[in-house]
């Protein structure tokens, strides 16, 4: 997992590529600014590495912008490159050069420009970024990222996750020991720099700063831009500026766990959080009375005009998929952003992202343009997230087959949720919920939970208040929801009136409501029926 964020500049490494501008002085970008002293503004602003890329001009002039830059650079000890033209950086007596995959190999132009140059080039794939490895880059451009319109012959959009890959395979296979830096690049802005780094570390590898053309260069003023984006890339994000990390159960023992269990149940019915769903259209009705009787309070909410409005109010909210049309993902987006920049809870329930091409696709796009605190699906959509869509989910089902009793549900869990720093529960008859580092088995639960439909749905609806009020500790957060939830269905069972599903829901109902007054009558006795154990 990821307690704290890394250092950015490698002790060491006299370039700082934090903040990387590449320039354009197209008329769309640059607008009738003087370039020269855009990127003065931009290196006030804290831009540590400066590549000189233009499109447009003749040699002549290019060469002469070229020596301006240079010498602007120099005179704030900012490292200058040119684009391409390896020509141009020697007679510039730039600090190197950057090339793309069809450009000049990186050892001509090694012999070009000597053993001191600094010679970056472009990646979209694990290979090419182990081929230049391999040829003496000295750091990689990662992208694009996201869909830009500065560069439209753009070779691939490999989102997040496309720039994990590379970074942890460089990592892994690199046969030298040199650390070459990473910077990503491709519709990079305030918005989205923040998740791009916390989710694009690896276990063994981490980006080293972002590389940015229009919003520096097409902004207003290049030094707020430059400021605003470089804190942004280097702060912590709201959503992990609380450890939630620490006391999460990773080091207590279990009569310790069940005490803050307590604690955590107790003020989530005394605080009455907002439970907003942008849910299905199939359980909308089940997950706000079950909200209501466990204590919360439930908004159904699909508009993104009133998102931001609705987060302030300090809840969480659950983006589920059940019944989600592509056209939806934008609405969805809104929100989680939203909710993001508060720091508030996210649960993304993935529902049936094994079943549709259409379906994982919207999932990996939400997964790429938002941070989630909680993912939450069974079997078949958790084996599906961590391993890629291989169409075996039979509708919304699990498929709980023989094979899939094989896998090894507890380090799927805990490889998905350090893969997408975020906390897993993977729902089942036996259900297990991991935060990369610690894992707990759940084996509370009845039948009936299987036999009526929005069980699982409502149980995100429950998850997100919990950890409203307990954003710093998420995990356990997560564990008292589900106990909380899943003890009351065993009650329902009990009772004597309840013949079977039709009878369970409003069995169930009632138990929510039942231990809902336990807990504000400080009344924990249900928990003693706690089934859980750290794996
Ligand atoms: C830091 C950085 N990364 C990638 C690129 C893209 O370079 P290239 O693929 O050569 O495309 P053009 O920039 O030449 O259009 C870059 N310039 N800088
Ligand atoms: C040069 C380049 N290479 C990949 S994307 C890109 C353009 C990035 O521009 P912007 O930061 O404006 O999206």
């Amino acid at each position: 997992m990821l307690p704290n964020l890394p250092p950015l500049r490698r002790p060491g490494l006299d370039t700082d590529y934090t903040l990387y501008l590449v320039t354009d002085s197209s008329e769309a970008i640059l607008g009738n600014k003087d370039l020269v002293d855009v990127v003065e503004k931009a290196i006030k602003g804290g831009v540590g590495i400066v590549q000189y890329r233009e499109k447009n001009l003749e040699t002549r002039a290019m060469l002469t912008m070229a020596i301006k830059l240079k010498q602007l650079c120099h005179q704030y000890n900012v490292k200058f490159i040119v684009n391409d033209r390896v020509d141009i950086a020697f007679i510039a007596g730039a600090d190197g050069v950057h090339l793309g995959q069809d450009d000049m190999g990186i050892k001509d132009a090694r012999k070009i420009l000597g053993e001191r140059a600094i010679i970056g080039i472009s990646c979209t794939t694990v290979e090419e970024a182990l081929e230049a490895v391999e040829n003496g880059a000295n750091y990689l451009g990662i992208g694009a990222v996201y869909a830009t319109s500065t560069k439209t012959n753009v070779s691939g959009i490999i989102g997040i996750s496309g720039v994990r890959n590379i970074i942890s395979k460089v990592r892994q296979t690199s046969k030298h020991p040199r650390h070459v830096p990473c910077v990503a690049i491709g519709g990079l802005n305030t918005t989205n720099v923040q998740l791009l780094r916390y989710k694009s570390h690896a276990v063994d590898g981490y980006l080293e700063g972002i590389a940015v053309v229009s919003a520096i260069i097409g902004s207003e003023d290049a030094t707020v831009a430059a400021k605003n984006l470089k804190s942004m890339f280097v702060e912590a994000p709201p959503w992990n500026q609380l450890s939630q990390y620490n006391d999460c159960g990773h080091t207590l023992e279990k009569n310790d766990i069940v005490s803050r269990l307590a604690q955590i149940a107790k003020k989530t019915v005394e605080i009455k959080p907002v439970s907003h769903n942008m849910t299905n259209i199939v359980v909308a009705n089940f997950a706000a009375n079950v909200i209501i009787a466990a204590g919360s309070s439930p908004i159904m909410s699909m508009a993104p005009e009133e998102a931001a409005e609705l987060a302030s109010l300090g809840g969480g909210l659950v983006v589920n998929l059940g019944s989600a049309i592509p056209g939806n993902l934008s609405i969805f987006m809104t929100a989680v952003q939203a909710y993001n920049k508060l720091g508030g809870p996210v649960l993304l329930d993935p529902v049936a992202v094994g079943a549709t091409n259409m379906r994982y696709n919207m999932v990996s796009t939400l997964l790429n343009m938002g941070h989630f605190d909680i993912i939450k699906g069974n079997t078949s959509e958790i084996q599906a997230l961590a391993s890629g869509f291989q169409g075996n989910q039979k509708g919304v089902d699990s498929v709980d087959d023989a094979e899939s009793e094989q896998v090894d549900k507890a380090a799927l869990v805990s490889s998905l949720a350090r893969h997408e720093h975020c906390i897993v529960l993977m729902t089942g008859k036996t259900d297990y919920l991991s935060d990369g580092t610690t894992t707990y088995s759940i084996d509370n639960g009845v039948e009936n939970l299987n036999s009526v439909t929005g069980t699982g749905c409502a149980l995100g609806s429950l998850i997100v208040a919990f950890v409203a009020v307990h954003r710093e500790n998420k995990l356990l957060a997560t564990l008292a929801a589900v106990l909380f939830y899943e003890i009351a269905a065993e009650l329902a069972q009990e009772d004597p009136v309840c013949k079977g599903p039709g009878h369970f829901i409003p069995c169930f109902l009632d138990a929510l409501r039942h231990i809902c007054g336990d807990c504000k009558a400080k009344n924990m006795q249900w928990l003693s029926r706690a089934k859980f154990e750290k794996i």
